[in-house]
């Protein structure tokens, strides 16, 4: 069963109202007569593959999404390699950035900074409050690397939605999406006639700060037991409100958060092969990031756990990491720094600033090189030529989204380290041959993490997300690579395993809750490991 959201028009404003709950299959005399499940499957998907365009597959998928769930989520289970990328990066950039012109019918929750005051009458429009456990919310300020889109951004909460249910069996009618309008800075967006949020620059913070705990606190009144994911807010607002509700209400940061641990999980597999190539010991890793936003500074920070659980001090972890801006190598001495900059700023360099990459990278000599810049090439041939001269098997992630926005391509770093590297990129790209031998991209997407750091924080009925929760689910996926996977230096499982995976995680975030003494649901204590699984995999909704 899934929600069905009707717009419907009263007194000339649009609202939603639950449409009755669509019968398993419509009733005999409204289909046609031999309308068959595997055929119709093949049917969908033939009309799927017919489409000129992703947007277009795009527009398919979500009206499919929206008649029949049953079997959008079926296929997306089945095809999830062919899915993702059209119901998530890189696709779903492009629906976020025509959504106002695209815009069919409602999806999602609104609430707009006019509603300051009463925001809870915007919650209470929400037809199943008692079933919803977990929403996305942005205020599409840094929508993937696309920049402020404002309204524009509820496509990435729908989207991350979507991989919920399908990766870790959240059950369709309890995901809320939800975009907020704080303006946006975007003129081209003023300026649309079509677009379908407020007129007006984005609010100032101490404006928005006050929306935002009238926001918490209400979703925690009228959704008593929801999880929050925050998406895609522009950085700044991104530590901010990961800090201001952390400890108050059960909320993690995806960009920040589940950003960190799934390429620390890449990463503790990365360096194992690259240590054993190069003989060096895994404490020796230095990892330079190219970005210092949001997603920089979480992966950064939880790439620290890398050093420490073997066995470094903090301090000695610290010193492996390395960042660059848009200003060159970040250090203490360069001038002012964003606050999020400060704890990794070196104060081991004090010259002038090294704005190049390549010089950067000639100067650290790093073994992995990760890009969350937003910034397409940015690893041109000489930086990664110089990487694999460093390394005989250099770590290489370019990060961004949507796949445009790259640092480089999967075969740009194949043909410039001669094969010889180890890539995982945000985006999906494809495998390719080199000199006979198959070589396989690894996506190091949050997409790997959320569903089963949010499955496991919901069953657990977690009152916080710790960093241990959020450490546990890294670890987990780390540990999920079967034989084979390995056999092939494969850095990530793969996707079509997702809900496996998501079980597997979930379990590992239980047990991380049960001891930091976050979690609500006392009956999961005495449970032993097979049985949590067990229970974890019983409790995922199926299409
Ligand atoms: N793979 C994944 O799962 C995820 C990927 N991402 C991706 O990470 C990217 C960054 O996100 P976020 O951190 O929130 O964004 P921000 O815009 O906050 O950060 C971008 C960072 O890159 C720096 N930068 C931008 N241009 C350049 C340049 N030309 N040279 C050097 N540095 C540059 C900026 O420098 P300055 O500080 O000086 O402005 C800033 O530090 C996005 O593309 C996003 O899609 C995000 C989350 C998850
Ligand atoms: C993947 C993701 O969360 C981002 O690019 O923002
Ligand atoms: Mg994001």
């Amino acid at each position: 069963m899934t929600i069905v959201l009707t717009p419907v028009w009263q007194n000339g404003v649009q609202k939603l109202k639950m449409a009755p709950q669509p019968p398993p299959r419509p009733q005999h005399g409204l289909t046609p007569p031999e309308l068959d499940d595997e055929v119709h499957e093949t049917r969908c998907m033939t009309q799927l593959r017919g489409k000129v365009s992703d947007i277009e597959r795009y527009i398919y998928l979500s009206a499919l999404k929206q008649h029949d769930p049953h079997m959008f989520y079926r296929l997306c289970l089945k095809h999830m390699a062919e899915f993702t990328p059209i119901i998530y990066t890189p696709t779903v950039g492009q629906a976020c950035q025509e959504y106002s012109h695209n815009y069919r019918r409602p999806e999602g929750l609104f609430a707009s900074i006019k509603d300051k005051g009463k925001i809870k009458s915007v919650l209470r429009a929400w037809p199943k409050i008692d079933d919803a456990r977990i929403s996305v919310v942005t205020d599409g300020s840094r929508i993937l690397g696309l920049g402020d889109l404002g309204i524009n951004g509820m496509p990435i909460s729908i989207g991350k939605l979507s991989l919920y249910v399908a990766g870790a069996g959240i059950r369709p009618q309890s995901t809320i999406p939800i975009c907020l309008d704080l303006g946006t800075n975007t003129q081209k967006y003023l300026d649309d006639p079509l677009y379908l949020g407020m007129r007006k620059r984005r609010v100032p913070t101490n404006e928005m700060t006050e929306f935002m705990d009238e926001f918490m606190h209400e979703m925690s009144v009228q959704f008593p037991k929801l999880l929050v994911q925050f998406e895609d807010f522009s950085t700044d607002h991104a530590f901010l409100y990961l800090e201001r509700y952390r400890n108050q209400y059960p909320v993690f940061n995806d960009d920040i958060q589940g950003t960190g641990a799934v390429v620390l999980s890449g990463f503790i597999n990365a360096a194992r092969l690259a240590s054993a190539a190069s003989g060096q010991p895994l404490t020796d890793h230095r990892i330079l990031f190219f970005g210092a936003g949001s997603a920089g500074v979480g992966v950064a920070m939880q790439l620290m756990s890398f050093f420490t659980l073997e066995g470094l001090s903090e301090e000695e972890a610290r010193n492996r990491i390395y960042l660059v801006d848009t200003q060159g190598l970040v250090y203490a001495s360069r001038g002012e720094l964003a606050e999020h900059k400060q704890y990794f700023a070196r104060t081991d360099y004090t010259g002038p600033p090294i704005k190049n990459l390549l010089d950067v990278v000639e100067y650290v000599r790093p073994t992995a090189l990760m890009g969350l810049s937003t910034t397409s090439g940015a690893f041109s041939p000489d930086v990664i030529q110089t990487m694999a001269a460093l390394n005989p098997l250099p770590i290489i992630f370019p990060l961004s989204n949507p796949v445009k926005l790259s640092e480089c391509t999967f075969e740009d770093a194949v043909r410039f380290t001669n094969g010889k590297v180890l890539f995982a990129s945000g985006s999906p790209f494809h495998e390719l041959e080199h000199r006979g031998q198959m070589l396989y991209p690894g996506q190091g997407n949050n997409m790997y993490i959320f569903p089963g750091l949010g499955l496991g924080a919901i069953l657990a009925r977690c009152s916080s997300v710790t960093d241990s929760m959020v450490e546990a689910s890294s670890l987990g996926l780390a540990n999920s690579l079967t034989p084979e996977e390995e056999d092939m230096n494969l850095l990530y499982p793969q996707i079509e395993r997702i809900r496996e995976i998501s079980a597997f995680i979930a379990m590992q975030v239980i047990r991380a809750a049960q001891t930091a003494g976050v979690d609500r649901n006392a009956d999961l204590r005495r449970m032993s490991d097979s049985e949590l699984l067990a229970f974890v995999t019983s409790k995922m909704w199926n299409p």
